[in-house]
């Protein structure tokens, strides 16, 4: 499990910390599907620096099945977390293939070279993705979307426990967006524990997840259908909405 506790995170300005994220407490267990919800510059990526090891909590703790995070080194955190970034543009142009090996660093010894699991590892998850025509073109001349395709498979090749995905679907045409969170959560269901940070509660509600949502000054947590109404959506963004379909299942079991 990770356990979010108490936590404050922020940033050091010259005379003065800036707090983003204050007192914020949840947790994420294995095999369970959360979704990150906040207006923009809420601090969500923010959150998920902290749980990367990318800057130290201010106060409180991030407990990695009971260890403090604090305490793990990045290539202990990386057997255990994968993360897949918003933007990704690599100074080379890579290979699809190579780009999804480096998932593999973390189990391989710095002096030895990718082993043909790894590369069947890494292939295997280009296909899931159904991407595996993609394999052997650079990494800079695919499209966006593609290219979250890839480091999703990134991710998927890095076989950790718990996977962060930050908007993983931005850049995603319909079919994709929908395909993404299907797999996302058929992956928790196999005993994964996802986080993924969405502008679309829509997604939440489709898969029930568990749904972090942070506000300025506070944060509710729950499972979707329980808390996402049409008063904290308005609250959430400052529109006035109406949530009205919760449940589509039917629709989603059509999705290939
Ligand atoms: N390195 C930094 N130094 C100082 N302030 C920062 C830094 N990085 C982010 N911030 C501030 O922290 C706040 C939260 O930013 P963050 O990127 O975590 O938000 P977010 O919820 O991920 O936003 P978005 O939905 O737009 O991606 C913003 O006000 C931002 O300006």
């Amino acid at each position: 499990m990770i356990k979010i506790d108490n936590l404050t995170l922020g940033y050091k300005k010259k005379d003065h910390v800036k707090e983003i994220i204050k007192e914020l407490s949840f947790s994420l267990n294995k095999g369970e599907l959360l979704c990150i919800l906040g207006e923009n510059g809420v601090g969500k990526t923010t959150l998920y620096k902290g749980i990367l090891g990318l800057i130290k909590p201010l106060k409180g703790q991030i407990l990695i099945d009971d260890v403090d995070n604090e305490s793990l080194s990045s290539n202990k955190r990386g057997k255990l977390i994968s993360y897949v970034p918003q933007y990704h543009v690599p100074p080379f142009p890579y290979k699809v293939l190579d780009v999804v090996l480096m998932a593999r660093g973390a189990h391989i010894s710095k002096i030895s070279s990718p082993k043909k699991k790894d590369i069947e590892i890494a292939v295997n998850a280009l296909e899931t993705l159904n991407i595996k025509s993609l394999m052997n073109e650079d990494y800079t001349r695919i499209s966006g979307g593609e290219r979250q395709l890839v480091l999703i498979a990134r991710a998927l090749a890095q076989d950790t426990d718990y996977i962060f995905l930050d908007e993983p679907t931005s850049n995603l045409d319909f079919g994709n967006q929908l395909r993404v969170i299907k797999w996302l959560d058929s992956l928790s269901k196999k005993g994964k524990g996802v986080c993924f940070t969405s502008h679309n509660p829509r997604q939440a509600l489709m898969f029930n997840t568990k749904v972090l949502i942070l506000l300025k000054d506070h944060f509710i947590w729950g499972n979707a259908n329980n808390i996402i109404d049409s008063k904290l959506i308005s609250d959430m963004y400052g529109i006035d909405v109406r949530v009205r379909e919760r449940n589509i299942e039917t629709f989603l079991e059509g999705i290939r």
